[in-house]
């Protein structure tokens, strides 16, 4: 699968790491920034990332700031995407089967274990459809 990911200061030694783990599990990455340290401004790389998901480029993005807050706040902004700020991995699980999220919004402030966790059960889990893809359906056309 090709995945974009993208990050801000506080995220950047954690997508390294995702980015290895990602690689080492035969998958593409695509990597949209920030490359260091210095202080990032996280929408610029929400936009980047969710944006080559809503347009097909890749099939999933990953997200990492602080907290995945402000991250997930930007890329829902896209009506094709289905972010998800995901902190375990039983809610990882929940998020693929019942509203197929395509990016996943991680929180440096929650561990580089657990992230990963978290991580591995968002790309290995499938969406269930059924019931679920009517209620996905009704996320991007509620015409609010
Ligand atoms: O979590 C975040 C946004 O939801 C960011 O990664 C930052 O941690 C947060 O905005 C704090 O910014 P700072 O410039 O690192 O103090």
């Amino acid at each position: 699968m090709k995945i974009a990911i993208g990050n801000d200061h506080r995220g950047y030694k954690l997508k390294l790491k995702i980015a290895d783990w990602l690689k080492n599990n035969d998958h593409e990455v695509e990597d949209f920034g920030a490359y260091g340290e210095q202080s990032a401004d996280y929408p610029d790389y929400a936009m980047k990332v969710a944006g080559a998901v809503a347009r097909g480029d890749a099939q999933r993005g990953i997200l990492i700031c602080g907290t995945g807050i402000g991250m997930s706040m930007a890329a829902n902004k896209l009506p094709e995407i289905r972010a998800a700020l995901v902190y375990l991995p039983e809610f990882a699980a929940l998020t693929r089967k019942h509203n197929d999220a395509n990016v996943l919004c991680l929180g440096e402030l929650n561990g580089d274990d657990l992230n990963l966790e978290v991580l591995e059960v968002f790309m290995k889990t499938e969406f269930e459809g059924g019931r679920h893809q009517r209620r996905v359906a009704k996320i991007s056309g509620c015409g609010c």
